[in-house]
């Protein structure tokens, strides 16, 4: 292995597998902080005094900075003009402080102070708190884009989709780990902040694993300094060029539909499985906690498929016929065997390995290098949106038009069974959500046959294997 980095980093296939690994965990790291809140709900409602609106609060304040302020473009310019080494260090530091003063307002007792915003009362600790986790939002929408950028620029015209792909696995494995293992850790040291403290330290290895990545990059430009294969320079004019393609838009706009289809999908489904399919609220999250599970092992697995045999605008159309078929099996109010919801959640683990898979590393190929880090900012800025949007429009929805009369009804209809739980919470009919779901997926099936053609006329090479024989 030492041999291999001495020879040449550029050519060495060690030094590229390695790099991926060493900015994969960094991200593993970020998305283990992004979902370490999401099991301790009850928790903070419990020993904090949060309401469901208090967390509500906290979770959309990931997107604040990135949508409203335009820290994502920005970013992304940064990228583009500062280079991956810089960026990714940046965003590291993001992440670290906001974390850092996430859980410095965890840990801190307020004495039950509040502020008033927009004339809504918020304890100062929830404000605090989200303010830290909206600039870590920051740090890891950044990070995202950086690391994309990355893997392309050491794994072109080589196993592109499946260092892609191991590298969300790896991320997935993070989110995974958040949600499995946070509530057994707070109960264990007795805490709430203990989690958001260990993930901090996390982090801070991630950073670590950052720097050995620079000393790496660096040394491979050295070697490439006077060769054709450094990138272009970004000029600002690039930003107006990527909105100029076609196949851009068409890109982004199938991301942001297939993705508000799923992440606030996940947000709702342990709820959907208590309403619908009458499995008890403690163990309503099992099920869908299959998913991200599942995608660790076939996002890298289709990730290779794209890379050999090619088809990356079929694999998005395929998985986007998936979502709208899991979605609408699950609006269907006769279906309420919780086989069948373990069946369409597995379903939807291979529609979500395969529309990521191929989506991501086909960006490459409809915008240039030199300007793939303003490409990847913008499309995760739209993709934003709808992370932000759809959950707070099906909440609006589940509230106003899905409330069932009275919460033992459903649950006695389900399973003939009333879980004490039942008695004391409102009840929904989650047809409406799951319909408008599916419709994202349909409009998805839309953009994605749109891609498809728009390929075929500018000859992109979606259809083409990424790795160059
Ligand atoms: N190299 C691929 C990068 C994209 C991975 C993608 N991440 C996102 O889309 C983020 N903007 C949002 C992540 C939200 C996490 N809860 C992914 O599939 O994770």
């Amino acid at each position: 292995m030492v041999a291999a980095l001495q020879k040449k980093i550029s050519e060495s296939a060690t030094a590229r597998w390695i790099v991926l690994a060493l900015v994969a965990f960094t991200m593993l790291c970020g998305y283990f902080i992004t979902d370490v809140m999401a099991p301790l709900k009850p928790m903070l409602e419990q020993q904090m005094g949060w309401s469901s609106s208090d967390y509500g609060f906290f979770t959309s304040a990931y997107g604040w900075f990135n949508v409203f302020l335009l820290m994502l473009i920005f970013g992304g310019m940064i990228l583009d003009k500062m280079g991956v080494r810089f960026t990714g260090l940046m965003s590291t530091v993001i992440m670290v402080i906001g974390v850092g003063i996430k859980y410095w307002a965890i840990a801190s007792d307020f004495g039950g102070a509040s502020v008033t915003i927009f004339g809504s009362v918020i304890s100062s600790q929830v404000l605090w708190a989200a303010i830290g986790y909206a600039i870590f939002g920051v740090g890891i929408e950044i990070a995202g884009i950086t690391v994309s950028k990355i893997i392309v620029k050491w794994f072109k015209g080589k196993e592109l989709a499946l260092a892609m792909g191991l590298e969300m696995a790896c991320a997935r494995i993070g989110t995974a780990l958040a949600l499995s293992i946070t509530p057994l850790l707070a109960e264990e040291f007795g805490s709430v902040s203990m989690p958001i403290l260990l993930g901090l330290l996390l982090l801070c290895i991630g950073m670590i694993s950052f720097v050995v990545f620079v000393v790496m990059d660096t040394k491979r430009d050295r070697e490439l300094k006077d060769s054709a294969e450094l990138e272009e320079p970004f000029r600002f004019r690039d930003i107006f060029e990527i909105v100029r393609i076609k196949g851009f838009w068409y890109i982004a706009i199938l991301c942001v539909l297939f993705y508000s289809a799923v992440f606030p999908f996940l947000k709702y489904a342990p709820d959907l499985m208590f309403n619908k399919f009458g499995i008890s609220e403690k163990l309503s999250g099992i099920i869908p906690a299959l998913l991200p599970f599942g995608t660790i092992l076939l996002t890298p697995f289709f990730g290779n498929l794209y890379d050999r045999r090619g088809k990356g605008a079929t694999i998005m159309l395929v998985g986007s016929f998936m979502i709208v078929a899991v979605h609408l099996l699950f609006a269907v109010p006769a279906f309420t065997n919780w086989l069948l919801a373990l069946v369409l959640i597995i379903t939807l683990g291979i529609a979500f390995s395969l529309v990521p898979s191929a989506m991501w590393p086909s960006v490459p190929k409809i915008i240039p290098e030199n300007k793939l880090g303003t490409a990847y900012a913008l499309i995760f800025w739209i993709q934003n949106w709808g992370l932000m949007g759809v959950p707070y429009l099906i909440g609006k929805v589940l509230d106003n038009y899905c409330v069932v009369d009275n919460a033992t009804t459903v649950a006695e209809e389900i399973t003939g069974v009333v879980a004490p739980e039942t008695v004391t919470r409102v009840a929904y009919d989650y047809t409406v959500p799951m319909l408008i779901f599916a419709g994202l997926g349909v409009l998805s099936i839309l953009f994605a046959f749109l891609l498809l053609r728009e390929n075929k006329k500018m000859g992109y090479g979606l259809q083409q294997p990424n790795i160059r024989k």
